[in-house]
C-alpha cells in the first residue's frame, strides 16, 4: 500500500494593486490524504477512485471522481499521459479548512493539489513545477491564486505571450479540458495538452513583522461572478494610478521594519475594488477609514480575491484591527448580525508531498 499527503495552501490574490498579478500563499492548508493499494487489480469504484471528504464545503462537495474538482483535475493530468482511470485502488481523503467562495482561494488549492494528485499517482516524475504549473492555468486561467498555491510566499506571476496556436490552444473552452461527466461514458479522447511555459512566477520578500488578518464574512461570492462586474476598459489614470502602486507594493513589503504610510498608500486600488464594492458592502468604507494614523499597528487593506474576505496587514493590534472591520462589514450589510469570522495568517510554504 502506497500513501501520501499532498498539503496545499490558501492564498489571497491581487493584494491591492496586483489585480491578476500578485499572490500570497497563507498558512491555512488543504490537505489530500491519499491511498493506493495496488493489489486491489479492479475496483468497484467509478474511475478506481473513492473519495471521503472533511472540513468545508462537507456534504456540498460532490465525491463522485468525475465531478469533483481535484480528481477531474487530476484526471486531465493522467489523461494527457494516456491513463484514463485512477490506478486501482486509490483512496482520497481531503481536508479542506479553506472557506469557499471567500477570496481565500479554495478553487485556486483544489487546482493545484488535482495537478500535483495526477502527477503522483500517474508516476508523472518528469513533471516539473512550471509544467504542473502549465496544467493549471489551463483550468484556472488567473495565475495568481495558482502560484500562490503552487511555489508558495509572496509572488508575482505573469503570462508569457504565446503563438497563435498555442493561444488557440489555451482558449479552448473549459468544458473540453475538464469534460462534464457525460453519463460516465469515458470517450476515450485525449484532452488538449498545455502549452509549454503559459505562465511565470517570481518571488518577492516578505518581512516577518508583517502579519495578514483575513476577516471573512459568512457569505459567498463566486469569482466568476465578481469578474463579471469588471468594466471592458479602464481609464489612463486609473491605469497609471495602480502602476505607480505596484511598483511599490513588493519593496515596501519587504522592508524592515515596515514602512506604514508606504504600505498603506501601496496597497490602493482602482481596478477592481471599486467595482466589487456593490457585492461587498463596506468595502470601500472600510479601505477608505482605516490608515497607519487612526489604528495603531494597521498598515493597509485590501479585499482578499475577489471577496468577500477583507485582508489587513499590521504588526499588531490585531484584534482592534478586525473588530473595527467586523463592525463596518456589520453597518453596511443588511443583516446586521452578519458572523464573521477572523484568523491572523502567515506566508506559507508551497505545495508539498509528504511520504
Ligand atoms: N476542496 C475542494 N474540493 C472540490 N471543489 C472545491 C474545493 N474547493 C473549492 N472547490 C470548488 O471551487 C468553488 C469555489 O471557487 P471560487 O468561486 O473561485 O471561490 P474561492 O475564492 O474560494 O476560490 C467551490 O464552490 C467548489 O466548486
Ligand atoms: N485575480 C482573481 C483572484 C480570484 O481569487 P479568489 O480567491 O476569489 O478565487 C480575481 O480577483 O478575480
Amino acid at each position: 500500500m502506497e500513501s501520501f499527503v499532498i498539503k496545499t495552501p490558501c492564498s489571497s490574490a491581487n493584494i491591492g494593486p496586483g489585480f491578476d498579478v500578485i499572490g500570497l500563499a497563507l498558512s491555512v492548508y488543504l490537505e489530500l490524504h491519499v491511498t493506493v493499494d495496488r493489489s486491489k487489480t479492479t475496483s468497484d469504484q467509478p474511475l478506481n477512485c473513492r473519495i471521503t471528504y472533511e472540513g468545508e464545503g462537507e456534504g456540498e462537495i460532490d465525491l463522485d471522481p468525475q465531478v469533483n474538482l481535484i480528481t477531474r483535475v487530476a484526471l486531465y493530468v493522467l489523461r494527457c499521459h494516456e491513463q484514463r482511470f485512477f490506478p486501482s485502488e486509490t483512496h482520497v481523503h481531503i481536508k479542506n479548512p479553506i472557506p469557499l467562495g471567500r477570496g481565500l482561494g479554495s478553487s485556486g488549492a483544489a487546482v493545484v493539489a488535482g495537478v500535483m494528485l495526477g502527477k503522483e499517482v500517474g508516476g508523472l516524475s518528469h513533471l516539473t513545477e512550471d509544467r504542473l504549473f502549465d496544467y493549471c492555468l489551463m483550468i484556472e486561467r488567473h495565475p495568481d491564486n495558482v502560484g500562490a498555491a503552487l511555489f508558495g510566499g509572496f509572488v508575482g506571476t505573469y503570462l508569457k505571450p504565446l503563438t497563435p496556436e498555442d493561444v488557440a490552444r489555451v482558449e479552448i473552452p473549459l468544458s473540453e479540458v475538464l469534460p462534464a461527466p457525460a453519463g460516465g461514458v469515458d470517450t476515450g479522447e485525449r484532452p488538449p495538452d498545455p502549452p509549454h511555459g503559459i505562465g511565470h512566477h517570481i518571488k518577492f520578500p516578505w518581512t516577518k513583522e508583517i502579519k495578514a488578518i483575513a476577516i471573512i464574512p459568512d457569505f459567498t461570492v463566486a469569482t466568476h461572478r465578481a469578474r463579471e462586474v469588471l468594466p471592458p476598459s479602464y481609464s489612463r489614470p486609473d491605469v497609471v494610478f495602480n502602476l505607480q502602486r505596484i511598483a511599490l507594493l513588493p519593496v515596501a513589503l519587504g522592508q524592515s521594519p515596515p514602512d506604514p504610510e508606504l504600505i498603506h498608500l501601496a496597497m490602493q486600488d482602482k481596478v477592481h475594488q471599486p467595482y466589487r464594492q456593490t457585492l461587498i458592502p463596506g468595502l470601500n468604507e472600510i479601505v477608505e477609514s482605516m490608515s497607519p494614523k487612526t489604528d495603531d499597528g494597521f498598515l493597509g487593506v485590501c479585499l482578499s480575491g475577489a471577496g468577500p474576505t477583507i485582508l489587513a496587514l499590521a504588526t499588531h493590534n490585531f484584534e482592534g484591527i478586525a473588530g473595527k472591520i467586523v463592525d463596518k462589514l456589520r453597518q453596511f450589510n443588511e443583516n446586521k448580525d452578519l458572523k464573521c469570522t477572523w484568523k491572523v495568517l502567515e506566508p506559507a510554504e508551497g505545495t508539498k508531498v509528504i511520504r
